[in-house]
Order: C-alpha cells, then sequence, then structure tokens
C-alpha cells in the first residue's frame, strides 16, 4: 500500500456522515449514557467496564517492521515484530468495520505540551467513552489550534472488532500494532483505554530521542522555588499518587519529555489507579473525580451510583482519567525547567531495598537500566499478585529502542544540570509480599517531601550491606527504624537470604548490559 492508498482509505473513512468529530466533553458524556456505554456517578464523572481486558496486554503487541523500523527497533519480547502485509490487511478490516458502524468518533489534538516538539495527533474511536477518554488524556487544541490542525498521527481503535489470529496473524483476539510507515496505531479487540494512551507514549519514545529529546516514563511537578522533580516507576509504584501534592504544582502524572529547554508534559490529563482510593490519603485525586472524569472497571453502589474504590471485583486496575485542570495546583502549559531531583520508585515486593536511599551518578545509571520493581496485579493482563521484574528504564513497555539510547541521553543531562538522583521503595516492609506490608503512604510523602526539599542532600547515611545504598539515618516525619529494611523485619535470617537472592537477581538482570562502563555495572548490589 502506499502512501496515497493510505490516506485514502483514511479520508474515505473520515468523510463519512457517521463521523462525529471534536465532540465538546458534554456532548461525549451525552453520547456515553445515550448510547449506553457507560453510567453516571454520583460526582457527575462516567463510568464504563471493559470486559474482559481490563489491563494492558503486552502480549499483543507488535510493531510493523519495515524500511523505517527495521534498523532503530530493539526487536524481541517487548518489541515484537509483525509483518506489514499483516498490518495492512488488518487495517482495510478495522476500517470498514468502523465505516459500518452508526456513529464513530474524532478527537483531534497534541501529544506534547512544548510548541516547538509537539505532535499533532489523531484518535479515532469506536465509543465515545473512549473518545471522551482520549479529550481527557491528550492535549486539548484551542479554536485556531484546531482550525489548522494537521495530524501527523493517528489511533484507531476497534474494540468490537475481534481478530482471528489463525486468519489476520496476530496472538489473539486483541491488538495493538504500530506501523511508523503509515503513522497509525491500531487497536482492536480490547477496550482498556489504558492502550490509547500507552501507545502513543510508545511512539513518542521513537520519535523525541531522534530530536535529541528525551521521553521519560515518570511524573513532575514544580516546588515554590521553582524546582522540579520528576519520578520515574513502573504502573503502581506511585508516579500518579506522589506527583499529586498540595504543596507542588502538577505537571504531569506519567510520560514527560525532557529538551534542552527543560521538561514538557506529554499528555493533558492524569489517569490514576483508584484501588482503595480515599478522600483522606489522596484528596487531590479523590477530588478530580468529577463531571468529565472516566471512571474504569470501578463498580458503584446501582442506587447512590456512590463509586467503591475498595471493590476489586471487575480488577485491582481500576482507573480515573481527568483532564489536568480537574487538581487546583497545575502548571499550565505542562512545561518546566530542568530538574533538579529524580526519584525512581520501585514497588519492592522483596521488602528488602531501603524506603530511601540517595544514589550517586553511577548508582542512578545503574538503577536506572536496571528498572527493577515488582509488578502489581492488574494493569498488564495475567499479573495477580507482585512478580519481581526488571524493566529498563522503568519503561521497558514502552520503549522501542535500545535502553542505552534513553540511558546515554539521562546521565547526560544529571550531569549537565547536576540532578540529584534518589531510590525510594514504596513497596514492602517488614517482610516480603505476604508477611510484611506495604509501607505506609505517609511516610513515603515524608521522604518526597525531604529529598525535594533539600533536607538529606548533606546528612549522616548508612550503607545498606547488601545492596550498597546510602540510607539517610534521620527523616523528618518517618521512625528511624523505618529506614533500615533489616530492622523492620522480625526473621534477620530471612531477611538476609530475601536481600542477597535479590542482589544476585539484580547482577543476572545486569549482565545483558555489556557496553556500560565498569564503574556503572559495579555500582549495583555489593553483595556479589
Ligand atoms: N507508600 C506508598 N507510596 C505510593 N503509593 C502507595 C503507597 N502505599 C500504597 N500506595 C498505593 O499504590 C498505588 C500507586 O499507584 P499510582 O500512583 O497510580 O502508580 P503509577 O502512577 O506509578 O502507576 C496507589 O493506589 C496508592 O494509593
Ligand atoms: C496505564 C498504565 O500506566 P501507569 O500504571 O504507570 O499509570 C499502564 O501501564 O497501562
Ligand atoms: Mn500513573
Amino acid at each position: 500500500m502506499n502512501m496515497v492508498m493510505k490516506s485514502s482509505l483514511l479520508e474515505e473513512l473520515l468523510s463519512g456522515n457517521n463521523v462525529k468529530k471534536n465532540l465538546s466533553v458534554a456532548q461525549l458524556v451525552e453520547k456515553v449514557l445515550s448510547r449506553k456505554e457507560g453510567l453516571l456517578s454520583d460526582t457527575g464523572a462516567v463510568l464504563a467496564t471493559t470486559g474482559k481486558y481490563t489491563g494492558r496486554s503486552p502480549e499483543d503487541k507488535f510493531i510493523v517492521k519495515d524500511t523505517f523500523s527495521e534498523g532503530k527497533v530493539d526487536w524481541g519480547k517487548v518489541n515484537q515484530p509483525i509483518d506489514k502485509e499483516i498490518f495492512e490487511k488488518l487495517y482495510k478490516k478495522v476500517i470498514q468495520h468502523l465505516k459500518s458502524q452508526n456513529e464513530i468518533f474524532v478527537f483531534e489534538g497534541f501529544a506534547g505540551a512544548d510548541e516547538n516538539y509537539r505532535l499533532p495527533i489523531q484518535v479515532i474511536n469506536e465509543f465515545a467513552w473512549h473518545n471522551l477518554f482520549a479529550k481527557q488524556l491528550f492535549i486539548r487544541p484551542t479554536e485556531e489550534q484546531l482550525a489548522s490542525h494537521i495530524p501527523s498521527f493517528t489511533v484507531i481503535s476497534a474494540p468490537t472488532f475481534k481478530a482471528d489470529p489463525s486468519i489476520d496473524g496476530t496472538n489473539s483476539e486483541a491488538f495493538i500494532l504500530i506501523s511508523f510507515e503509515h503513522r497509525v496505531i491500531l487497536i482492536g479487540g480490547t477496550e482498556y483505554a489504558g492502550e490509547i494512551k500507552k501507545s502513543i507514549f510508545s511512539i513518542m519514545n521513537f520519535l523525541l530521542p531522534e530530536k535529541n529529546i528525551l521521553p521519560m516514563h515518570c511524573s513532575a511537578n514544580v516546588g515554590k522555588e521553582g524546582d522540579v522533580a520528576l519520578f520515574f516507576g513502573l504502573s503502581g509504584t506511585g508516579k500518579t499518587t506522589l506527583s499529586a501534592d498540595p504543596y507542588r504544582l502538577l505537571v504531569g502524572d506519567d510520560e514527560h519529555a525532557w529538551s534542552s529547554s527543560g521538561v514538557f508534559n506529554i499528555e493533558g490529563g492524569c489517569y490514576a489507579k483508584c484501588i482503595n482510593l480515599s478522600e483522606e490519603k489522596e484528596p487531590q485525586i479523590f477530588n478530580a473525580i468529577k463531571f468529565g472524569a472516566v471512571l474504569e472497571n470501578v463498580v458503584m453502589d446501582e442506587i447512590t451510583r456512590k463509586p467503591n474504590f475498595d471493590n476489586t471485583t471487575l480488577t485491582e486496575n481500576t482507573r480515573a482519567a481527568y483532564p489536568l485542570e480537574h487538581i487546583d495546583n497545575i502548571v499550565n502549559p505542562s512545561i518546566a525547567g530542568h530538574p533538579n531531583t529524580i526519584i525512581f520508585l520501585t514497588a519492592d515486593a522483596s521488602g528488602t531495598l531501603p524506603p530511601i536511599s540517595k544514589l550517586s551518578k553511577e548508582q542512578a545509571m545503574y538503577h536506572f537500566l536496571s528498572g527493577y520493581t515488582s509488578k502489581l496485579a492488574g494493569t498488564e493482563r495475567g499479573v495477580t499478585e507482585p512478580q519481581a521484574t526488571f524493566s529498563a528504564c522503568f519503561g521497558a513497555p514502552f520503549l522501542p529502542l535500545e535502553p542505552a539510547t534513553y540511558a546515554k541521553m539521562l546521565g547526560e543531562k544529571i550531569d549537565q544540570y547536576h540532578t540529584n538522583v534518589f531510590l525510594i521503595n514504596t513497596g514492602w516492609t517488614g517482610g516480603s509480599y505476604g508477611i510484611g506490608s506495604r509501607i505506609k503512604l505517609s511516610y513515603t510523602r515524608a521522604m518526597v517531601h525531604a529529598a525535594l526539599e533539600g533536607e538529606l542532600n548533606n546528612v549522616e547515611t548508612i550503607k545498606d550491606e547488601i545492596f550498597g545504598l546510602e540510607i539517610p539515618t534521620h527523616v523528618a516525619g518517618v521512625p528511624d527504624n523505618v529506614l533500615i529494611p533489616k530492622n523492620t523485619w522480625t526473621d534477620k535470617t530471612a531477611y538476609e537470604k530475601q536481600a542477597k537472592d535479590l542482589a544476585c537477581q539484580f547482577h543476572e538482570n545486569f549482565k545483558k548490559f555489556s557496553h556500560v562502563s565498569p564503574e556503572i555495572a559495579q555500582a549495583g548490589p555489593t553483595f556479589q
């Protein structure tokens, strides 16, 4: 298929009289309700359920291997290749499927808050609630911008179109296919809205490094003095929760980029996990769930329409999507300066990594490449309890290029801007998963606060015997005892075994980074 045919296919679809383009939030909410795609909650949010797929489906995600991607993509389990022919056949089928719908919904906007680097995108949805999600999660254009908007990448999402793997060449009925030639992301078979935003993030991770901009799987906020903080972490580690801070202005909760002028948000909204959400612990997120917000797989009372955030019947991965403006203290547009502090978040289910440690430059590079955390239940299909994982750059599922590309850029930037780096374990304490418990959010918030206020810059530290990490001996608001993992375990032998086991996993995983400098390779756990 050549470019002409490609655009004619899309053009035909977009010129159909079933196309509802750039509807307002109110119009989309009405559509969601009238089409019976969802219900209204007591605070005016719409609530939709997604059936079988309640999390991302990494095994169903592919990148078309063509002249645009072949020599650049780091092919493997994360970046699975698929033939151009398979994509093009499915592309035609999906377009046919959408043409036959009574209505389809189109959002036009941007990925990237910095006007110099933004990507004009369009999102074509079979479901109105997905289009509302896209509107709230991506950057909404002004009327003027809309008038001259020419999309440079298109997401097409047709959840009720199910592939037949034996005919269509997919892995299952669900598929997320990226074509850099056609500049199209084709999604079918899954209703999980997260695929829509994370697939745009994936292509930004391909496109931005070419412009010498570092894309990052992190949240960002700004202090009163204009000091910028980034929070890297895989799903469920606390990016969204910890970046929502009444004392700091929110830039964004999940996807950012670092250019020569500073950081900018890729998105225009947040996508918060809302399992066990409470107004007391997470007031900003709780109060953002109002008219215009989308609740996904949350269960609510049939009569009062009050969400029950403790209910895990549908999934642990319940979500709330809302535009940034639903949070009071934000930076608008979502652009900030160069980061003063970077926090790597890990939800360590082994309960052996210190709750906070200060990293040297080499340790920072080591831990960025390692990307250790535990996958928590729900965000990816098939994960039902914490599972240790090493996800390079704290975002491997979204990185088309080799991890070293991103790591090199981060290293240079940390050097240039003298950024301090901390590792914060938001996971288990007092024992591993099943024995210990997740560290208190209030303690983690106190540690974040101390790190960002510079209170930990020149303080006494103690070196962790197994991981070689420098642990501050005091952090305001946190009992000293909590800071040293071993002290929180009753069974010290069990602690030691668990910690050494994790250290070995680190070493094993790091073997694949054979090209890094010896200083970085040796900055891992001291226990060999
Ligand atoms: N100590 C802690 N630090 C951060 N989050 C915690 C902590 N304890 C429990 N949590 C919960 O873990 C989840 C973190 O999820 P979230 O912030 O959405 O992660 P991410 O944005 O990185 O995917 C939230 O549901 C939060 O309430
Ligand atoms: C939506 C996701 O991201 P996070 O959990 O990091 O918010 C995801 O990984 O599917
Ligand atoms: Mn998040």
